[in-house]
């Protein structure tokens, strides 16, 4: 990344792609990358294409056409109670939002179980593999940037404190956008920060926008050699406010289907979310209070069109 970046238009690109060992100079130059971007940005993109070609990002979006053709009462088999993981049709608010949902997304047998539900006459083995070894990868590279985040700031060790078993869980969402009809752009996702650790993902055309700090929306640009990543709220409060959280939104701009995959790395349900203590200095100052994650999610389901849900759910004034 260049140190002139020029951050009030582009969503800053690092380069993932050149060999690096961990712990060595290439590694540590990377991790300080990754955490500036997070505290200054709290969105970037990873050039990655080393794991993840052009072709299977071409595959995967082949797949999810794939995937939208089969009949509604299949797509509304894919229920979960949680708020936004399952299915959600178009409805009179959003004519142009579709999504699914697959929950505990690293486990080769959910993604299984997931295409025998669309697919129930045998399945669809090449969609199967295609979304597990996506979702894979994907995860991978969540992972990859955490511990970059961690390690830059010398506490690895809450890698495994923060994403270990039973306190995480890996959700995947399939977005389908229908095209518009007219000229007229239309919302398609409205601005909202992502509430769980990180997010990976990646989209066929362009109408995703970050919000940047000199309150401008910037277009991401739609990239089959790269990742997305967002920054989200329950990093931001573990850092105490240091990573920053960058709102984002989906603007439609073109009357072709616009596909999305994205991998979410969240707290499990009753996870508490709060400061780690290496990050409150001598007066002992918290910026958010702990809370648990599914209690913000609820609270932020209605609250997010007023801006900073996390501010008001749990931040601390001075
Ligand atoms: O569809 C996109 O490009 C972004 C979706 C998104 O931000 C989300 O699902 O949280
Ligand atoms: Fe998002």
């Amino acid at each position: 990344m260049d140190s002139d970046y020029d951050y009030e238009n582009k969503v800053p690109c690092l380069d993932f792609t050149k060999g690096f060992e961990e712990g060595s100079e290439e590694w540590k130059n990377l991790c300080q990358q990754v955490r500036q971007v997070s505290e200054d940005y709290g969105c970037f993109q990873v050039l990655y294409a080393n794991v993840v070609p052009p072709e299977q990002h071409e595959d995967m979006f082949t797949k999810m056409k794939e995937l939208y053709d089969v009949p509604l009462e299949l797509k509304k088999m894919n229920k979960n109670p949680r708020p936004y993981d399952g299915y959600i049709g178009r409805t009179p608010e959003n004519l142009f939002y579709e999504s699914m949902g697959i929950e505990y997304a690293e486990r080769s047998d959910q993604v299984r179980n997931f295409t025998n539900l669309m697919w129930p006459a045998g399945g669809n083995p090449s969609f199967c593999e295609s979304l597990d070894s996506m979702t894979k990868k994907m995860i991978g590279l969540e992972h990859l940037c955490l511990k970059m985040i961690f390690d830059s700031y010398g506490l690895k060790k809450y890698f495994k404190a923060l994403v270990g078993k039973d306190k995480c869980i890996n959700l995947v969402h399939l977005i389908r956008y229908e095209p518009l009809p007219t000229d007229e752009p239309k919302l398609g996702t409205p601005a909202h920060t992502d509430k769980g650790i990180i997010t990976v993902l990646n989209t066929n055309i362009q109408g995703l926008e970050v919000f940047s700090k000199e309150n401008k929306w910037i277009p991401v640009e739609p990239r089959k050699d790269t990742f997305t990543v967002f920054i989200g709220d329950s990093l931001k409060v573990w850092s105490n406010g240091r990573v920053h959280l960058s709102r984002h939104r989906v603007v439609l701009k073109e009357k072709n289907v616009k596909y999305t995959y994205v991998a979410f790395l969240a707290p499990t349900d009753d996870e508490v979310v709060e400061v780690a203590k290496e990050f409150i200095d001598e007066d002992g100052f918290h910026r958010y209070r702990p809370f648990k994650f599914m209690d913000f999610v609820r609270f932020s389901i209605a609250d997010e069109h007023q801006g900073d849900p996390l501010q008001r759910f749990a931040g601390i004034v001075d």
